[in-house]
């Protein structure tokens, strides 16, 4: 609409200069910026600042968005050649005029309708002139750009993708220059990171006070430049930020080396040679001579940030594919089978693929479980309910937004649409389980360096939990994954050491809770950081109402 109105602004205007003195020309331009104005506040008032970095799915939108910019500022270059091309036309016949009436000045204004001409348009053509030299077509571009900020990323984005990364180069133990280089393991279109874009990957690791990661990225940062990869930042300044890093945690002799360093590439700096003096000083109280130490050999001394997260070391460990603990003696008591769902009619044609992946927790995969045109269903479904996932506060039982679950979600009802209702019912086949007290599906999308750290599915605290006292805690997860990832990705296991790896079209399932009503504590699990590709998931959470019958109390209290 706003396109439409800011060609209606310019192109009466450009094209009849005069009508522009009227009063009508003003009223259009009133109207016009009211109606501008208008509808840039309706943009505003309906729509809310989307968050780009935690679903790959959404940064999609900002290839579209940088494409309309582009056009738009194309349009502004057109206008801005056409606005020059009319101010060039005007000058060639005023020109030809003038050099005309300079011939004989008063032969020519003797003449009444000649004099008459020259004044009006002295007066009119000049002032029209006047008008189309102010005219800016900017205004349009500006405009657009405006309206359309609201729609470009945050500045917490550029910083949520960069701790995405840092959290890739951990989990993975990439060193910073494997993702500089983009050297990740199935990307299809190689990209690498500047200096300038290494160094603000330190600083923000420096911010979240990750020292190791904030110094092998400084060191990285110095690296390219030494090598003479062009970049807006100073050797000097990525040096001084190493030196107090190095400074902060306590090495002393590295610092100095630094300070030495820097003081060579500007000798004439007064602060880096008051330091150095400081340093000197200091070393050689302490005794401790640059010379005679190892330099940055101490990388314990360099701290990652505290870990609130249970069994993260199992659990970056498991991402990687180390200490999966599966013996070829239990593998082998590992079966699959079809499932027809107790000869249930629907299935008993097309059973389903069952393949047990792990045994305590028993952990099943149906196989060809959705269908790429259901995915694609799914998928539409809930794009634009996207919103970004919470996790819940161990206190309160409320949520909030946390790094540790990087992704974004949606519920889809089955009310929705007959896919979902579909899903619905073959998981009830497939698990032998009602739904009647099930959440709704929940579709979920991971975005860069996307991860959910191990968690238990089952609800941990009860207060002000209506669903709980209604329906139960879940007994069971039904996870469909609803796409291949390229790296990384992957569900794991801390607490028993399995690791499924997401294959689009399965389903994995386990139950939550033992026969005997207690939380299975040995389903912790967590979702790895995705190293490449977009990863899609679908969550159906069981509740324990209506199961009374489907899944009776074991024969023994521990089962
Ligand atoms: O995406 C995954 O692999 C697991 C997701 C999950 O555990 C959850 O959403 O609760
Ligand atoms: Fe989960």
């Amino acid at each position: 609409m706003l396109v439409l109105l800011l060609d209606f602004y310019y192109v009466p205007c450009v094209c009849k200069p005069r009508r522009r003195l009227s009063g009508l020309y003003t009223w259009d331009m009133m109207l016009c910026s009211a109606l501008c104005w208008m509808a840039a506040t309706c943009w505003l008032v309906t729509s809310t600042q989307t968050e780009f970095y935690s679903s790959i799915g959404q940064m999609t939108d900002l290839i579209y968005l940088e494409r309309s910019l582009l056009l738009s500022l194309k349009d502004y270059i057109r206008e801005e050649q056409l606005h020059i091309e009319r101010l060039q036309h005007y000058v060639q016949i005023l020109q030809e005029m003038s050099e005309f009436l300079a011939q004989d000045p008063e032969g020519h204004v003797s003449n009444p309708v000649a004099a008459f001409k020259l004044v009006k348009r002295v007066k009119w053509d000049w002032m029209a002139m006047e008008q189309l030299v102010r005219q800016d077509p900017s205004h349009g571009f500006l405009d657009n750009l405006t309206m359309k900020s609201q729609f470009l990323p945050a500045n917490n984005e550029i910083e949520g993708i960069a701790m995405g990364l840092i959290r890739l180069q951990e989990t993975y133990q990439l060193l910073p220059e494997t993702i500089a280089e983009g050297r990740l393991p199935g990307v299809k279109y190689l990209e690498t990171l500047s200096p300038d874009d290494s160094y603000f990957i330190a600083k923000i690791a420096l911010k979240e006070n990750n020292l190791k990661s904030a110094l092998l990225w400084m060191q990285h940062t110095l690296k390219q430049l030494d090598e003479g990869q062009e970049a807006v930042v100073q050797k000097t300044e990525v040096l001084n930020s190493l030196c107090s890093l190095v400074f902060q945690v306590g090495d002393l002799a590295w610092a100095l080396e630094l300070t030495r360093q820097l003081n060579t590439l500007d000798p004439g700096d007064v602060k880096t040679a008051s330091l150095l003096d400081y340093f000197e000083k200091l070393a050689n109280s302490v005794k401790q001579q640059s010379e005679n130490k190892v330099k940055g050999a101490n990388l314990e001394l360099f701290q990652k940030p505290p870990n609130i997260i249970q069994d993260k070391d199992n659990y970056e460990a498991l991402c990687r594919g180390e200490r999966i603990r599966m013996t070829p003696k239990k593998e082998k008591n590992l079966v699959c089978r079809f499932n027809n769902g107790n000869f249930n009619p629907r299935l008993l044609l097309a059973p389903i693929k069952e393949e047990e992946e792990w045994d305590r927790p028993l952990i099943l995969r149906y196989h060809d479980f959705m269908s790429d045109d259901e995915i694609k269903t799914i998928k539409f479904l809930s794009q634009p309910k996207l919103a970004r996932a919470g996790v819940s506060d161990r206190k309160t039982g409320g949520q909030f937004i946390a790094e540790y679950r990087v992704s974004k979600s949606a519920w889809l009802r089955e009310e929705d649409h007959l896919v979902v209702f579909r899903l619905n019912q073959r998981i009830a086949d497939v698990t032998g389980l009602s739904m009647e007290s099930a959440e709704p599906l929940q579709v979920a999308n991971y975005g860069v360096g996307g991860q959910y750290e191990p968690h238990y599915d089952f609800p941990r605290i009860h207060v002000n939990d209506t669903v709980f006292k209604l329906n139960g805690s879940r007994i069971a997860t039904l996870l469909i994954y609803m796409s291949d990832v390229e790296a990384g990705g992957a569900t794991v296991f801390p607490d028993v050491g399995a690791a499924l790896q997401p294959i689009k079209g399965t389903a994995v399932f386990w139950y939550n809770v033992l026969k005997n009503g207690e939380d299975d504590y040995s389903t912790l699990h967590g979702a790895c950081p995705v190293l490449v590709g977009s990863k899609w998931v679908s969550n159906k959470w069981i509740r324990v109402r209506g199961q009374e019958f489907r899944r009776p109390c074991g024969l023994s209290e521990t089962e």
